[in-house]
């Protein structure tokens, strides 16, 4: 009878705390070792995501791996709409119990170029409150996700793009482009959310430098400071050894790996839970202030005359 349960209620099940107890519940129960009843989980359900221009999903239906792509064109700014599509299309891979995910970006010669400047350059304080509180919603999914992760990031990552890659697990990037976290060279500073994406990656000396810096390193320079994992020639290649490091999780139980992950972030995540609004605001207050507005609009200026 409880598996009849478990059949028909996939998504009620997904939490991982309702898990959590239901594992102990059962497994007391019927004095089951907690492997086997993973094995007990019915067959893992992949979906086709509806579409969205904004974001596409794509589940390999034997491996279980989604490939997430940003198409936003020309440069995957990342404006509120864009967020609103990751934030859905997240939720939906955590609902499906896929085996992981590898974000990437249909754009030829850009993986994101960060925050859309449009957001940010004199903004609408509802509109932009909207946009910061779907930005932070993204990172909690991501960043949080019960799912492994992984960014094959196929072009330029300044800021915003640099960030949501460091955010995944695992990152492999083609050669001869930049990616690095460019914000203090906006005059922006950086977010808490941020500063824990990259101390997660790099060392605590190296993420002051390249934060406090705004350095925006080449592919070959992220590889030496550990701010990408793998270097691939093409997409599909980082695609590739995207795949094969989410394939290594095969072989371990996926309760014990997301708890693992989940506690290894918990800190990070709830130190963002616990000031969302705070964290918007010294961001709107920075935002707006002339000096600011102005480096943002002259830097726009340069990007339109280049
Ligand atoms: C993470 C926590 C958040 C903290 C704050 C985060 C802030 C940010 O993310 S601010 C954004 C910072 N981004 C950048 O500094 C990157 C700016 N862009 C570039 O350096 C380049 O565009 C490139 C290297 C990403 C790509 O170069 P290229 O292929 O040569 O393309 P173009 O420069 O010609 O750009 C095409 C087109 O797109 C416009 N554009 C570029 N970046 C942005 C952007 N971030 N937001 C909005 N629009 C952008 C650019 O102006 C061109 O427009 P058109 O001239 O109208 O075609």
């Amino acid at each position: 009878m409880l598996l009849t349960l478990f059949e028909s209620h996939t998504h009620f099940f997904l939490s991982m705390f309702q898990k959590m107890i239901l594992t102990k519940i059962i497994s007391n129960t019927l004095s089951l070792h907690k492997k086997q009843l993973i094995e007990w989980l019915p067959a893992v359900r992949y979906f086709s995501s509806p579409t969205n221009p904004l974001v596409n999903v794509d589940v390999n239906d034997k491996s279980g791996i989604a490939v997430v792509t940003m198409n936003r064109k020309p440069v995957n700014g990342l404006s509120l709409e864009l967020f609103e599509a990751m934030s859905k299309a997240l939720d939906d891979l955590e609902n499906n119990r896929i085996r992981g995910a590898i974000l990437t970006s249909s754009c030829p010669t850009v993986f994101s170029a960060g925050l859309d400047l449009n957001e940010l350059y004199q903004p609408d304080k509802k509109r932009f409150k909207a946009f910061w509180t779907t930005f932070q919603d993204v990172w909690l999914k991501l960043y949080g996700s019960s799912f492994p992760t992984a960014a094959a990031i196929n072009g330029h990552a300044p800021a915003g793009g640099c960030f949501l890659a460091i955010s995944c697990e695992y990152r492999v990037m083609c050669p001869d482009y930049k990616i690095g976290l460019n914000e203090t060279r906006l005059g922006i500073i950086a977010p808490i959310f941020l500063r824990a994406s990259m101390r997660n990656t790099v060392s605590n000396r190296e993420a002051e430098k390249a934060l406090t810096l705004g350095t925006l390193y080449s592919t070959e320079d992220a590889l030496k400071i550990g701010l990408i994992d793998e270097i691939a020639i093409y997409k599909v290649k980082a695609i590739e050894r995207c795949e094969n490091f989410l394939a290594q999780f095969n072989n371990v139980s996926s309760i014990a790996r997301s708890f693992t992950k989940r506690s290894l972030r918990q800190k990070d995540l709830e130190e963002l839970e616990n000031c969302r609004e705070e964290d918007f605001n010294i961001f709107w207050s920075n935002l707006i202030e002339p000096s600011v507005q102005k480096q943002i609009g002259d830097y726009m200026q340069s990007l339109k005359k280049k």
